[in-house]
């Protein structure tokens, strides 16, 4: 019964699993919590996975591991391995002027035309959140910073290289070997300078548009992995040391692409992940090129493609709710199921950090309607709850106007865990809400991905293991449009 591991190193906290590799049975499981910020020194990455590892119970008997990842962080390294500095997150919008800049210069001067340029060079058009935006800045903000940059990677790709053993001397057993970095087509496809459909859909960099933000593009990148392609193994010292050969190690994945493989997402399937970030997400073999911005055209972590709406504000608009009410998630629950649909018109436009769907980096959150009858915890709570599955439903609909199917809606990330959440879903998105056991979905596709390596090492060719999801619950639609309806008359006041 081999054994694989699944690694999360998502924006709040890293979570890992180990499975069964055949049957992917859940075995053993560990977390541990990442600094809060839009900035990170990587080295917190690194010791989150060692406490979640200890956490789990150690490492030493699995055969395969792969890392998924939050998206687009930009971790910079010198010649030497080292951090240049701390790492902007896919969160942080102080690249967002230099997002507008890109945009108009590949539109020469247009920014319309710019935009569908960038959505039909790389599926997206540049926000604040994707890596290119944030090499600009580097280029503009820290110069010095810049020019000692040697390799550019992103979370998942650092922490799987340092997992394989490598990093600056003296804090690494193998050194900063800086072409030994690996990274798949999921987690490239959102940097903005990797065409996941180039080179007659093999994918490829595009040096000419890191170039364009950069300025110069002879940094290393990490080598882009096929589904299935081993990137080499963990060192010993931290997984596989009980394994003959040692732990292959996985290509990894964005965290929406891991949830999408954790989930066995087909072609009908929406997932609606409530973290950090808000995302509707949806596979199909090929990307949409929005020039509107709404979509993402990402690529999955099984050679397809996997669009994305992508809210800045999601679980922390209902933790900003817990911190105002002095209250722990189950009472907020509570209270907001105390209100009716539509708060009696109390209406929250979440905007708590800018957005970037749409994109307002410099917005703050809005609050409308407020009256006597409305000015009580109960209609404060379900405010939250509605705003911020409001931004989602946008999201759902921008997928819907790019012709992506929508059959089957389920709910995940750590705020589908509510029943306000789950209640209020179903009435703001109009559909029947499927919930998944509670699990950690991208950790889960990782460990997914590690079973597929691990069989394709021995059987070329081999398919991903068949693991089954199970649907919890669904529960029945209970269609509200008042309650969009309010969102819709006071979102565009911000
Ligand atoms: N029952 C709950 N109700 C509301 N929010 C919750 C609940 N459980 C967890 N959360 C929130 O979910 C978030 C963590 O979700 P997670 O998917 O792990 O985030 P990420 O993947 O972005 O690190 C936190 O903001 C936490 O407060
Ligand atoms: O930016 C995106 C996707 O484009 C986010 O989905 C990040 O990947 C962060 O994920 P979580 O930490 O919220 O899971």
């Amino acid at each position: 019964m081999p054994l694989v591991a699944g690694v999360d190193t998502s924006t709040q906290s890293c979570k890992i699993v180990v499975r069964d590799a055949e049957t992917g049975r859940l075995v053993r499981s560990g977390s541990a919590k990442h600094p809060d910020g839009t900035e990170i020194d990587p080295r917190h990455w690194w010791d989150a996975f060692d406490a979640a590892a200890r956490d789990a119970g150690g490492l030493d008997d699995v055969a395969a591991l792969a890392v998924g990842g939050q998206q687009h962080g930009l971790v910079a390294l010198d010649a030497q391995g080292r951090v240049v500095r701390d790492a902007l997150l896919w969160n942080d919008t102080r690249s967002a002027a230099a997002a507008a800049d890109l945009v108009r210069e590949l539109g020469d001067g247009d920014a319309d035309a710019g935009a569908q340029a960038w959505a039909d060079a790389v599926g997206s058009v540049l926000v604040a959140s994707l890596t290119v935006t944030k090499l600009r800045w580097l280029r503009d903000a820290e110069p010095e910073n810049a020019a000692r940059v040697a390799a550019v990677a992103l979370p998942h790709d650092w922490l799987t290289w340092r997992i394989a053993g490598y990093g600056p001397e003296g804090s690494s057993p193998l050194g900063p070997q800086l072409d030994a970095l690996v990274t798949d087509r999921s987690d490239a496809s959102g940097t903005g300078y990797y065409d996941a459909q180039g080179a007659d859909g093999a994918g490829e960099y595009r040096r000419d548009l890191l170039r364009l933000a950069l300025g110069r593009d002879d940094v290393v990148l990490p080598r882009v992995l096929g589904p299935a392609e081993a990137g080499g193994r963990a060192h010993p010292s931290v997984a596989g040391a009980d394994v003959d050969g040692g732990a292959l190690l996985g290509p990894g994945a964005g965290d929406n692409a891991g949830a999408s493989l954790g989930l066995g997402m087909q072609t009908g399937d929406i997932a609606i992940s409530l973290g950090t970030s808000g995302v509707v997400s949806a596979v199909a073999p090929t990307r949409t090129a929005d020039g509107s911005g709404a979509i993402n055209g990402f690529a999955d972590a099984t050679g397809n493609a996997l669009m994305l709406a992508v809210t800045l504000n999601a679980a922390r608009v209902l933790d900003a709710a817990r911190a105002v009410l002095d209250v722990d998630v189950d009472e907020l629950a509570r209270l907001a199921l105390e209100a009716p649909a539509g708060s009696d018109g109390l209406v929250l436009v979440p905007y708590l950090e800018g957005e970037r769907t749409p994109n307002r980096p410099d917005a703050t959150g809005t609050l409308h309607g407020i009256r006597l009858a409305t000015s009580t915890r109960a209609h404060l709570a379900r405010a939250h709850v509605e705003g911020m599955l409001c931004g989602l439903a946008d999201g759902l609909d921008a997928l819907r106007a790019q012709g992506v199917p929508v059959e089957r809606v389920m709910l995940i990330g750590g705020a589908a865990q509510s029943p306000a959440v789950q209640q209020v879903a179903t009435q703001v998105f109009g559909l029947p809400i499927g919930i998944p056991a509670p699990g950690e979905y991208v950790a889960d596709g990782a460990a997914r991905q590690a079973a597929w390596v691990l069989a394709a090492a021995s059987a070329p060719g081999a398919d991903a293991p068949s693991w089954s999801t199970t649907i919890a619950r669904t529960l029945d639609a209970d269609p509200r449009p008042v309650v969009r309806e309010q969102y819709a008359a006071v979102r565009d006041l911000v």
